[in-house]
């Protein structure tokens, strides 16, 4: 089976204020104030031609942060990624522009990506249908829910046929008739043989969806394989984690913010 995504190394840096005159002060005078903070630090992985990989983890572990590296939306502070073919992301409000209608979303989404005027005409009845927003279609996505934005960013996504489909937590927020819609849509790109990532804090859909599990733990790679292997660890961990007192949560917590700043860091290149 190929490899469609090799992922070596992969860090993200941000910068992060204790007030917000240090933030216009580092304008000023770069580098002399702030802290390096990790969103990610050392991630590692390969993914192959029909691999559907459920990425879990607890908010703030750096998994939109990934899916925005490999869908090339934010470039990695350090590292290398390979990608084999075109990969897509749908995520609430991801590509879409608030002030243009959902029909000129579609369109402007599909010229950015290549397609000529006689595709989109083809391709936008596909869309528009899949979307099945009714009038709604030609107002404002500033009008949308977060539920008829995730619709449309799914229709145009996944009608576009991409080699690779990136979805962080669309899902969670379309109603069950949407949803199972998708599903059945990526269903059919998992028997063709796509990639596909799956952000989701639903374990049973990445139980019954997914083949692999990849565990993001604060910006690093806890655990990756099968879904049979890893999502027990993960839902123990959560069990674990959900048992201790809030004390020491916190103490967790702040441990694990320890380890992303950069100057506790040795891993992150
Ligand atoms: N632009 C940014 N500037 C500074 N910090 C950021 C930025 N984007 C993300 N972060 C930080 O990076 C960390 C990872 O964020 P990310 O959104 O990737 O987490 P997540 O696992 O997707 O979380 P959730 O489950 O809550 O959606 C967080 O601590 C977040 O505050």
């Amino acid at each position: 089976m190929s490899k469609t995504v090799v992922v070596k190394h992969i860090a993200k840096k941000y910068k992060m204020y204790k007030k917000d005159s240090e933030k216009l002060l580092d304008l000023i005078l770069p580098g002399g104030y702030g802290d390096d903070f990790y969103a990610l630090r050392d991630i590692s992985f390969e993914a192959n031609e029909g691999d559907v990989i459920g990425i879990v983890g607890v908010n703030g572990s750096g998994k939109s942060t990934l899916s925005n590296i490999i869908s090339g939306i934010i470039p990695p502070s350090a590292g290398t990624l390979e990608i084999k073919g075109q990969a897509a992301l749908i995520a609430i409000n991801a590509g879409l522009n608030n002030n243009l209608t959902g029909r000129e979303n579609i369109e402007l989404k599909c010229l950015m990506l290549g397609f000529n005027r006689k595709e989109i005409r083809e391709l936008e009845p596909e869309i528009v249908d899949f979307a099945d927003l009714g009038h709604f279609i030609d107002q404002p996505v500033k009008n949308y829910s977060s539920g008829m934005k995730s619709r449309l960013g799914f229709a145009i996504s996944v009608n576009i046929d991409p080699d690779i489909l990136i979805i962080d937590e669309a899902l969670s927020v379309g109603d069950q008739t949407f949803t199972d819609k998708c599903l059945a849509k990526m269903d059919e790109f998992k028997e063709r043989g796509k990639t596909i990532f799956f952000i989701s804090h639903s374990l049973n859909q990445v139980q019954d969806f997914c083949t692999k599990t990849l565990w993001i733990e604060y910006g690093e790679v806890k655990e990756y394989g099968s879904v049979e292997e890893v999502l027990p660890h993960y839902s123990q961990f959560l069990k674990d984690f959900k048992k201790m007192s809030a004390q020491e949560q916190k103490k967790y917590r702040e441990e694990t913010l320890k380890k992303r700043l950069g100057s506790s860091l040795t891993a992150a290149k």
